[in-house]
């Protein structure tokens, strides 16, 4: 699991860090790091030109010693200076010494030299910076955005807020950024993801000063190790059965897309219950189908309540009987909706529990999720005392102590009509082999959020996609988060 970090955890581990060691080396550490990303980025350095933007922090400072460095190695290098009389002094003449040049950033020749580099280094702000980019720093920004050189951010694009990645206003558009000692969280969550582009770690001893996180990613290895391959002692029933209470006679395309992403996702056995019985059997021979409620499915290890279930009376009456057992239950879409009017509902179960959101639905429950979503995921969690997955270009994954999972597999490709149901339907079947894998409920529903973005990923690769389509590439999503090579597994290839 990665560590996801504020820049106040980031700024009280470095405290003790540059206590013990001589002025300076931390960020010669930084710089070095810095440059060696910058040079495998250009492929060959000498004679390239490298822009740096630098503002009056120690993120300029990074960006100047990481400037001199690859102006050492022949990069042509010019720093452009936000404030003249406040850049990193040794910074500077580290640079000068090495031969590169320095502009203010009022001067007209600014804008076009960084037009025309190779590479821009955005050392305007790091975790310092706060509120939205000042004039000057809109203008550089823009040049950069509007060049055709690689757009690296020193530690964190300039403009994003470090800890929620909020932005206001203005941002660096970054296609790499290297950040420093640990991943800070607005690179991976909010607006923030979207300016980071590809995040490298560079570490400079900040290990061990670390808290330990409250915040998480999941890569691939972290998932694979918490998906359990049937073994030869294993029948339909010890694998997990999920129960699927999902659309309705008139609105069967969710059932369907449920039923089916619970199926991919291979549990032992996938029953359902509902009006859309008879496209779920139409679509899913696999599926156990009923017409009738909860009771008449037959016994389950988790339940799915809600995509295209309507918000009627019987519905109320099929959450509120599942909410009554002791099961593991995911509540998404209409479920949500009545589930905000009774919330009690949900406070007075001790049983693992998993409201998936998307924005509208958790502002339902009472506030807007605005720009600190970990922060709106982790308030509405302790609220509720269930996990809260809040759905989004990074889905963030809350449980009602705080610890937190941000999803990095997520791609735009999935803004289509039926991808939560999937969700869901992934979801159920994690949930389903808790009582077997003994994994946790948020770190459940994380793993759903990595696989289905996974397969959003893998159908997006042959292009537009549409919800159906993750269902079919959910076996080569696991595969592919498995290590298994994607040529071995059959229909998934269709
Ligand atoms: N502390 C450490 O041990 C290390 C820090 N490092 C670097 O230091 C950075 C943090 O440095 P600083 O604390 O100096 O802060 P920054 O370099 O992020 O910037 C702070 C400066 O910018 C100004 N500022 C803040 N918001 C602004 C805005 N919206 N518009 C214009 N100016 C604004 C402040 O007045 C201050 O002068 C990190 O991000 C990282 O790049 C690295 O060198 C690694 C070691
Ligand atoms: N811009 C986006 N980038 C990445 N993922 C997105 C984006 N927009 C939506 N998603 C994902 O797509 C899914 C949409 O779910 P939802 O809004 O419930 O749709 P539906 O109800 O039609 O199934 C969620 O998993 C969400 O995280
Ligand atoms: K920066």
């Amino acid at each position: 699991m990665i560590g996801l970090y504020t820049a106040e955890e980031v700024r009280a581990a470095e405290a003790p860090l540059l206590a013990a060691t001589a002025e300076g080396a931390l960020m010669q550490r930084a710089a070095a790091g810095l440059a060696s990303v910058c040079g495998r980025l250009l492929g060959a350095v000498y004679g390239r030109r490298v822009a740096l933007l630098v503002g009056s922090g120690n993120n300029g400072g990074d960006a100047l010693f990481a400037g001199a460095r690859l102006a050492g190695r022949g990069a042509r290098v010019t720093a452009v200076l936000l404030d003249p009389e406040r850049a990193h002094p040794a910074g500077l003449s580290a640079l000068r010494r090495s031969g590169g040049r320095v502009l203010a950033a009022s001067d007209p020749a600014a804008p076009p030299l960084i037009g025309r580099a190779d590479l821009v280094l955005d050392g305007m702000l790091g975790i310092g910076g706060r509120g939205g980019l000042r004039r000057d720093a809109v203008e550089l920004t823009w040049a950069a955005a509007g060049g055709a050189g690689i757009a690296v951010a020193v530690d964190v694009p300039s403009g994003i807020d470090a800890s929620t990645g909020e932005v206001d206003g203005v941002a660096f558009p970054a296609m790499h950024t290297v950040t420093f000692g640990a991943v800070k969280r607005g690179l991976v969550v909010g607006e923030g993801r979207g300016h980071a582009g590809q995040v490298h770690l560079v570490e400079i001893g900040l290990g061990h000063h670390l808290p330990v996180a409250t915040a998480w990613q999941l890569t691939d290895a972290d998932v694979a190790a918490r998906l359990e391959p049937p073994s030869a002692g294993d029948d339909k029933y010890s694998q997990g059965v999920v129960g699927v209470l999902a659309g309705s006679a008139t609105y069967p395309g969710a059932a369907v897309l449920c039923t089916g992403a619970a199926l991919r996702t291979r549990p032992g056995l996938v029953r359902y219950a509902g009006g859309a019985a008879d496209g779920v059997r139409a679509a899913w021979p696999e599926a156990l189908v009923t017409e009738g409620g909860p009771g008449d499915a037959g016994r389950v290890q988790a339940w799915v309540v809600g995509p295209g279930g309507g918000t009627d009376e019987g519905a109320r009456a099929v959450l509120a009987e599942v909410l009554a057992t002791d099961l593991p239950v995911l509540v998404d879409a209409d479920a949500l909706t009545l589930l905000a009017r009774e919330p009690e509902l949900v406070r007075r179960r001790s049983a693992p529990t998993v409201l998936t959101p998307h924005d509208r639905e958790f502002e339902r429950f009472g506030t807007p999720v605005g720009t600190d979503r970990i922060g709106a995921a982790r308030r509405l969690a302790a609220d509720l005392g269930a996990v809260v997955l809040l759905k989004g270009d990074a889905t963030v994954v809350a449980d009602p102590g705080g610890t937190t999972f941000v999803n990095g597999t997520g791609t735009a490709d999935l803004a289509t009509a039926g991808t939560g149901d999937v969700l869901s339907g992934i979801a159920g079947a994690v949930l389903a082999t808790q009582g077997t894998t003994g994994l946790d409920t948020a770190e459940a529903a994380a793993v759903a959020a990595h696989l289905h973005g996974r397969a959003g990923r893998l159908a997006a690769r042959r292009g537009p996609l549409i919800a159906g389509d993750l269902v079919r590439r959910l076996p080569e999503a696991v595969g592919h988060v498995c290590g298994v090579p994607p040529a071995l597994l059959g229909d998934s290839q269709a």
